[in-house]
Order: structure tokens, then sequence, then C-alpha cells
């Protein structure tokens, strides 16, 4: 049964709910539709298996609700707490709410400030890597290339940097480094949050995927493992302070009897699972679109050639002066739409939205798909335009509808640092190279396959070295 004032939505059936009366040949389709907005406007009621669910499809309103307290838990995935949950209960940053949530949350987003993003090094480590994808790239020119997964060791080296190995980086060629990327792939890829709408499946372990997810889940592990110990015994062996995210929040165990070592390994593999793909996919995409789009690709390169004459070089205290490749980049989010809703929240008690009643446990997601391409909000989005973002006087304009990495409380902890590293990895390839279309294979079309994420199809290019 619909709860009572309930958001206007589709009639229900027993066990499937509103499915029936959602179109599109997919899950995913009949969800972001824009027939549901259309037909019930920007705060839906929909019953998915027995569970409430609310639909947010107006940004403003999304915006509102996000922002409060009530809303921001995360549902009790039932495939999730087979795999990540300890004793019925999730830990770290991605699954878990409350208190305990909020304070792990706290720390991470100031260790993360300190020696994520804020600092020069952090910078260095970006274009460390950054020069090293540009001298592997230089062994793939003038031949098809198959665009899949060139950008993870760079991302997950960066994030390694962050949390807690800052003198060793993986080669290219490391196979530890590969199987463990290989593994982050898999989680993401095979992911997706309309799963946990159907309990049932946990029933079904192969079919569902749990099994799987429980294997890589336990690998994952190890290497994490393997460096917060080494961390452990350096800190016992020398007691000297330990600048890195793992090393400072052993230290912050000594004191604040909230922090464990669950907490920390949860929010290490939280933090690899959201930084990895995510950045990784996005950088594809961009190769995607500057190869479809010749004239963005060559405005960048005249950018950023402009600015190197100037003496403006490519790195993170510069990164606000490259308007025009900052554009492009949140043009890419736009037309990619990577994350096409928030990752599902939760009610956390009886709410309301908009007025209408929200009960304890709802979950909750918005629209961002269709957002994106809202003419309302961005004109003739089916255009590849990064000019949009660019006001009369040149600056980049902040859009308050794009928000890839989501609003309110629990908005993405890693905006900063994957914006850094996409732009100064992205830069440093334009400067580089032309992306052309591929010589014997079809041109990239931006296509997408569906996994945790919308994440970029493989597709061929062509890479020029510039003169
Ligand atoms: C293109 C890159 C990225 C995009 C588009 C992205 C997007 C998002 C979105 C939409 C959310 C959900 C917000 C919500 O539920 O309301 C999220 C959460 C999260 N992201 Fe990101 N993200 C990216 C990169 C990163 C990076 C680099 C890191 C860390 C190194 C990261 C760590 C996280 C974590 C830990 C959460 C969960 C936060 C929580 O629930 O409190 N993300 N991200």
């Amino acid at each position: 049964k619909k709860p009572r004032n309930f958001p206007p939505g589709p009639p229900i059936v027993p066990i499937l709910g509103s499915i029936p009366f959602m179109k599109g040949p997919t899950l995913n389709e009949k969800i972001w539709s824009k027939d549901l907005a259309d037909r019930f406007g920007p705060v839906i009621g929909l019953i998915m298996g027995n569970k409430p669910f609310v639909l947010i499809t107006d940004p403003k309103v999304a915006k509102q609700a996000l922002s409060g307290d009530d809303l921001i838990g995360r549902p009790r995935d039932p495939l999730a707490l087979e795999v990540r949950a300890h004793n019925g209960k999730f830990f770290g940053l991605f699954l878990a709410d409350g208190d305990n949530w909020k304070h792990q949350r706290r720390f991470t987003l100031k260790v993360m400030k300190d020696i994520g993003i804020g600092r020069s090094i952090s910078g260095d480590a970006m274009l460390f890597e950054a020069d090293q994808l540009v001298q592997k790239f230089k062994t793939m020119v003038d031949r098809d290339v198959l665009m899949d997964g060139q950008f993870n060791i760079p991302v997950v080296n960066v994030l390694w940097f962050m949390l807690g190995v800052a003198n060793v980086r993986y080669s290219y060629d490391d196979p530890e480094i590969l199987a463990f990327m290989e593994l982050l792939r898999q989680l993401f890829r095979g992911g997706g949050f309309l799963k946990q709408f159907f309990g049932i499946l946990k029933y079904f372990p192969n079919l569902s995927g749990l099994n799987v997810r429980r294997a890589t889940n336990q690998k994952l592990r190890v290497p994490i493992q393997r460096e917060i110990d080494a961390h452990k015994l350096f800190h016992a062996e020398t007691n000297s302070h330990m600048n890195d995210f793992i090393g400072q929040y052993l230290e912050e165990m000594e004191t604040d009897p909230m922090m464990n070592e669950n907490e920390l390994m949860n929010i290490c593999q939280d933090l690899f699972g959201a930084g990895s793909e995510t950045v990784s996919s996005t950088l594809l995409f961009s190769i995607a679109y500057l190869t479809m789009y010749k004239d963005v690709q060559d405005e960048c390169y005249q950018e950023i050639l402009r600015l190197e004459q100037d003496g403006t070089q490519i790195s993170l205290q510069n990164q606000n002066r490259f308007v025009f490749v900052n554009a492009t980049i949140n043009e890419v989010f736009r037309k990619s739409s990577l994350t096409a809703s928030i990752i599902p929240h939760r009610a956390l008690r009886d709410t309301q939205i908009m007025g209408y009643d929200i009960p304890y446990d709802t979950m909750i997601l918005t629209n961002m798909l269709l957002n994106n391409n809202d003419p309302t909000y961005h004109k003739n989005p089916e255009d590849f335009n990064p000019k949009r973002f660019i006001n009369d006087s040149g600056k980049l304009i902040k859009n308050d509808v794009l928000t890839p990495f989501g609003v309110g409380k629990r908005v993405c902890p890693g905006e900063s640092l994957a914006r850094g590293e996409i732009f100064i990895f992205l830069a440093k390839l334009i400067r580089a190279f032309h992306f052309t279309k591929p010589l014997a294979h079809p041109p990239p079309k931006g296509d997408v396959v569906w996994g945790m994420a919308r994440l970029p199809k493989p597709f061929h290019v062509q890479i020029q070295l510039r003169k």
C-alpha cells in the first residue's frame, strides 16, 4: 500500500510495485525517464518491490530537501549488508549514517583538505602521474588505440599517495596494482543501486553477483591492511608523526574512542571505491568528447598555449585561470551525466517534501540525468558547448543545476581532489597530443554502459603527437 499523503506516482501492484506502470525497457530507463516527471511533477512517489521510494526531479527541491538533516541517511541495502556490514552495522563513509558517520566524515574531510588538495605536494603527485601518462601515450601514437582503463593506474596512484604510500608509486605493469585496479573496476562496473530494491536477490548469490562482490571485497582489503600494518610498525618503531591519511587516523585513534581500525579500513575502501572509477571514467568521457568536437579540443589547446606563453604553467595553483578547460570539464560532467543521481539517501525520520508525507526509511533519489538535459536549465542541451559555463566577462559560471557531486550534507567529499586531477591530467594530455577519429574503427559517440554509475563504453581514438 502507498503511505498516506505520499507524493503522486503511478499505480502499484503486489511484488513489482510501480514498475509495470513506468515506461522504458530497463529499470534504469524507467526511473530516469522524462515520462515520469511529465506525468507526476517534481516529487514522485513510487513503490519498488515493497519499499517506498521518492524520486525528486526538480533541482531546487532536491537542494532544499538534501540540505536538512531528515534525508541524509543511507538505505540498508540488503546486498551491501551481506558484503560490508559487521554485525548488521555499516562503517566508514559511503554506506553508514548517524553520529558515527558524521564523526568519521568530519575527520576525513579535515585530513583530505590538509593533504589532499590544499598542499602543493599532492599537486606535485598529480603532475608526476600526468607526465608518466604522457610518456605512456607517446608509445601509442599514430594508430587506433582502445580507450578503456588507461587512467586507472595514475588515478589509483594519486589515491595511494594521499592515503599512505607517499614514496611508492606503482608502475603501469605492476601486477599487484593491476589486480587491485581490476577489482575496483569489477565492483564499480558490476554494481548498481537499483538491485537493492530486490532483497530477494541475496538468496541467489551467483545470479545477483553477490559472491563475486564478496570475494572482490575481501581481496581489496589485503593491500590496505598491509599499509595499515606498515604504518603501525613504523609508528611503534620511530614514534614519529605520520602526515598521510592512514598515519593521521592511527594517531587520532590514540585519543578518540570513536576512531578504530575497522572504521579506518572501511573509509579506505570507500575512498578507493568512490574515487577511482569515477575520475578515470570522466577522463575517458573527456577524450571521447574532445575527439567528437574538434573545435572544443582546439580551443582548449589554444588556451593552454596562450597561458603558457604568459608564464602560467598547468598546476593546481593555476587551475582557475584555465577557464575554457574547466568549462569543458563541466560540459563533460553534464553531457555524460556519469552520476545520473545522488547515491540513494534514506529518510531518518517521518518528514515532508513540498507538503507530501515522507515516512521514516523511505529511499530518496534525484534525477540529475534529466536536469542535465532539460532545455529550461541548459539551452540546446543536445549540443556539446562549454561556453554555456562562461559569462560575458569570460569568467566561469557556477551553475546550480549541474551537481555531479551531489548537494547538501552528503555531498561528495572528493570533489576538489577529483576536479584537480581531471584538470591536470586532461590539460597535460591536450598540451601534448591531438586526439582524432580512429582509422579502422567506428568513431567515439559518447556511448554509455550502466554500472554503479553511467560509464563510458570502450571506444577507439587515434593519438597524434603535437608538433
Ligand atoms: C568525477 C568524480 C566524482 C564524482 C562525479 C563523484 C560523485 C559523487 C556523488 C554524486 C556522491 C553522492 C552524494 C550523495 O549521496 O548525496 C559521492 C559520494 C562520495 N564520494 Fe564522490 N565523486 C567523484 C570522485 C570522488 C573522489 C575522488 C573521492 C575520494 C577520493 C570520492 C569519495 C566519495 C565518498 C567517500 C562518498 C560518500 C560520502 C558520504 O556518503 O558521506 N568521490 N560522490
